[in-house]
């Protein structure tokens, strides 16, 4: 069963259904690795905003998206093409495509200072009214229902609610839009809308457009269709929190096939500051949040991977 959560009663802690709810959460986070929630700070409509301006931006011919793929500019930041990103070794290329955007520090930051590719500037398309508006507004709130959903998982790990506060307070989160046209003709057992894999970061926040696609591996084998109109959210948690925990939360595989009708998606990969250190609690090590993640960019996005950004 994957646990269906109300946010804001999870938020609360004089709430009467606050302690169910927190193990609800910890059932998610330890056992599923997926929960759905709903009643959060985004309403359906602020959803449905945000899928049409991507679905607009989808749409332009190749040529305008061109502009800003992300193989030409280098950066994990713009237009991802068909084919941009592997996520499965044992799969052909994904066919999706992608529009990534992501956090832009202060310019007297300190962590700016670096140049790191984390933050770096995001591109926007020319001439589509409205677009870059209504990422960055959907982008500034979504993580705050993330950073919220953080304090519940605290919570339910008998860790202090705000532990994660101060460690996403430049948050090297990516929000994306993935395109899933219609299943290509072409399409073998080996092509998929998003191949199997683990999310890479902390925590993710899914939106989407309600129609079917997404698919969770069960513990024991087999996939679990998992669905959310606009105004609920798919959740579900990264391999680097995995790690943090010292593997007591699970970062459960997933993967899109695809059908005959087009998708659209949109995750926000929560993840923490760059200088984070997400080495397994008290073990004494230390692994930069920045790059763990920098590592699983370089496999998966193919221009990074092949050296021709
Ligand atoms: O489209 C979906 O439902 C899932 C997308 C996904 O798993 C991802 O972008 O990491
Ligand atoms: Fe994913």
């Amino acid at each position: 069963m994957i646990p269906r959560i109300d946010a804001a009663r999870l938020a609360d802690p004089d709430d009467p259904s606050h302690a169910a709810l927190l193990q609800d959460m910890a059932h998610a986070a330890t056992e599923t690795g997926f929960l759905t929630v709903h009643n959060t700070a985004l309403s359906g409509e602020d959803v449905r905003a945000v899928i049409e301006a991507y679905r607009a931006f989808f749409h332009l011919p190749a040529t305008r998206k061109a502009r800003i793929d992300m193989a030409a500019t280098g950066s994990n930041r713009g237009w991802g093409a068909p084919g941009a990103e592997r996520v499965d070794p044992n799969a052909n290329a994904d066919y999706k495509q992608v529009f990534d955007m992501g956090f832009e520090l202060a310019a007297d930051d300190p962590l700016a200072r670096h140049g790191l590719k984390y933050y770096a500037p995001n591109h926007w398309p020319e001439g589509l009214t409205g677009f870059r508006e209504t990422l960055e507004a959907y982008y500034a709130q979504s993580m705050g229902v993330a950073l919220d959903l953080l304090r519940g998982l605290a919570r339910s790990l008998r860790a202090p609610h705000d532990f994660f506060d101060d460690k996403f307070d430049r948050p090297m989160a990516l929000l994306r839009g993935n395109f899933y046209p219609e299943r290509p003709a072409w399409a073998t057992e080996k092509d998929f809308g998003i191949g199997t894999h683990t999310d890479y970061g902390c925590l993710t926040l899914l939106a989407t457009d309600g129609t079917p696609g997404l698919e969770v591996r069960k513990r024991g084998g087999g996939w679990i269709p998992l669905q959310a109109p606009p105004g609920e959210f798919i959740v579900n948690f990264g391999e680097m929190l995995e790690m943090w925990t010292g593997g007591r939360v699970r970062a459960t595989p997933h993967r899109v096939v695809g059908t005959a009708a087009e998708r659209i998606s949109v995750p926000l990969f929560f993840n923490p500051n760059y200088d984070t250190n997400v080495a397994p609690m008290g073990s004494g090590k230390t692994v930069l949040a920045g790059d763990h993640l920098s590592r699983r960019y370089d496999e998966t996005y193919l221009h990074l991977a092949n050296g021709t950004g």
